[in-house]
């Protein structure tokens, strides 16, 4: 038998007292699509960071093609043959896609071969179904396509192993399949695959084997990833079950956020026009979409970060007159963003500032004038126990938290202050199954309580999971609202593409 492509052995890596992996070993043979599996903060990206020369393991060795190799940078790995796409993408947005394949890569008289570089990406497009307008800038390009560039770019520089870190978080449903045609076609061809994700059906569907990590250890293999079913693989990941929520029944009250006729301009996205809704005191409304037909400018409307054009908005009878995140919070608006690294937590902040950031001035946290450290470490200490919020402690800077642990700290931070209507963008993008779920049963008492709840997603099992009832979005407007008893994945799906308009009797 063939040297693995790539083999890990025993790698260790700790940070301070977190040992983020232990004694790791995986390997990838050619043609092989690997699953890495694990719960928030399990350590895959660490792990996968090593692979890639961002970090030194304090013990193990890595394998390329049966020789041992030292990996001390991207620029080693790629010289390995190991390319990487993250999370956050690494692009010039100026520049083309073109140019953006070119960077940092001379010709052979030292000048830019643009002309060679046209006819290698003409070539990887043909051989894996990976198409892309090479004079486009990347300014131009839906995130589904800078994804494609990221993976183009990793094959212009000859990489024969392809680690994908949760690159479906990012995509609407209908490019998933896209993506895994082209990842399917790489493996067929001799490459080797290592792709981490949450989402077990994805993973079953993909995969060829798994290797799932928890607490930094391999917790266990799976063989045959598509003969096993989601909840054995959850069980591996947590060491528990994991019980699907309970929706108790609750009778909703008076509508406690109300948009009347609400038009934008002036947004980087589509804009809104004419958007009317409501949403009532115990009640869940989920907005369905494809991404981009308008739900960020409802999003940044509803939170006050952007004052319509026209229409009005009432949250709890009061008329929103300023549209600020101030105003909107203090008539008793949660706001949990869909970017959690730009718009939530200021990662460069110690983690317990970071979640009490929006409130700071509040009693709570300051007397006088002056902070009370005292508050706003307890504060955290306590959210960081009640959401299990894997990290050293309160003091840590938020941005060294797992992406996971991350968005249960955002969550945390929002929900301790018992708001009135809350709006979410994406809860549990990125989340493992076990923290989606806990996340979700927040929702759902939360909601038994009387909260009024507007989830924007893009994960139709989730809306109709969650929701009373689910408007969707198309070109800025609502194209309709159903209840979600009478909703289908089938016909929210039609709806978003702007066919099958049906509207609610008020
Ligand atoms: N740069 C760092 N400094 C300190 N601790 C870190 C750093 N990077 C990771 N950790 C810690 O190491 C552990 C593993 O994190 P890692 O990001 O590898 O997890 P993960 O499995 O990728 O999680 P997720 O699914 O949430 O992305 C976590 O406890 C995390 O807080």
């Amino acid at each position: 038998m063939s040297a693995p492509l790539i083999e890990m052995r025993g790698i260790t890596k700790s940070f301070g007292a977190v040992k983020a992996n232990e004694a790791v070993d995986l390997s990838v043979a050619p043609g092989e699509i690997l699953g890495l599996l694990g719960e928030n903060g399990a350590g895959k990206t660490t792990l996968m960071n090593v692979l890639f020369g961002a970090y030194a393991p304090d013990a193990g060795e890595i394998m390329v093609e049966g020789k041992p190799v030292s990996i001390h940078n991207s620029a080693d790995a790629l010289a390995a043959g190991i390319g990487m796409v993250h999370q956050h993408f690494h692009l010039a947005p100026r520049l083309t896609v073109l140019e953006n394949l070119l960077i940092g890569i001379p010709g052979k008289s030292g000048r830019i071969d643009r002309a060679g570089g046209l006819a290698r990406l003409t070539e990887i497009s043909r051989q894996y179904g990976l198409s892309l307008d090479p004079n486009l800038p990347v300014s131009a390009l839906s995130v589904g396509e800078q994804q494609r560039l990221e993976i183009i770019k990793a094959l212009f520089r000859g990489a024969k192993l392809l680690i994908l870190d949760e690159p479906t978080a990012v995509l609407a449903p209908s490019e998933v399949d896209g993506l895994f045609a082209a990842l399917r076609s790489m493996a067929a061809q001799g490459l080797g695959i290592i792709f981490i994700s949450h989402k077990l059906n994805e993973v079953r569907a993909l995969t060829h084997r798994c290797v799932v990590l928890r607490h930094g250890k391999v917790a266990g293999r799976v063989d045959h990833p598509a003969q096993t079913t989601s909840a054995e693989m959850a069980k591996l990941m947590c060491g528990h079950e994991i019980v699907p929520p309970v929706r108790e029944a609750s009778t909703p009250g008076a509508s406690v956020l109300t948009l009347d006729g609400i038009s934008t301009a002036g947004h980087a996205g589509t804009p809104l026009r004419d958007v009317s809704l409501f949403v009532r005191a115990g009640e869940i409304l989920g907005i369905a979409g494809v991404s981009g037909n308008g739900q960020r400018a409802l999003a940044d409307v509803i939170s006050g970060m952007l004052a319509p054009r026209a229409g009005t908005m009432t949250i709890a009878g009061k008329t929103v007159a300023q549209f600020s995140p101030r105003e909107l919070q203090a008539l008793g608006l949660g706001r949990i963003p869909e970017d959690r690294m730009t718009t939530g937590l200021v990662t460069n902040l110690p983690l317990a500032d970071s979640m009490v950031l929006p409130r700071i001035g509040t009693e709570a946290f300051s007397r006088k004038g002056l902070l009370n450290p005292a508050a706003i470490r307890a504060f955290a200490e306590e959210q960081i126990k009640a959401y299990d919020i894997r990290c050293p402690g309160p003091m840590v800077r938020a941005g060294a938290l797992s992406g996971g642990n991350l968005q249960k700290a955002l969550l945390a931070r929002e929900l301790a202050f018992d708001p009135k209507v809350l709006i979410v963008s994406q809860p549990t993008r990125g989340l493992d199954i076990g923290a989606a779920r806990f996340i979700h049963e927040k929702f759902l008492a939360m909601h038994a309580r009387g909260c009024g709840i507007i989830v924007i997603g893009e994960d139709l099992e989730e809306l109709l999971m969650l929701s009373d009832r689910i408007a969707v979005m198309y070109e800025g407007r609502i194209a309709g609202t159903l209840p979600s008893a009478d909703a289908t994945i089938a016909r929210l799906g039609l709806m978003m593409t702007g066919a099958g308009h049906t509207e609610e009797a008020a």
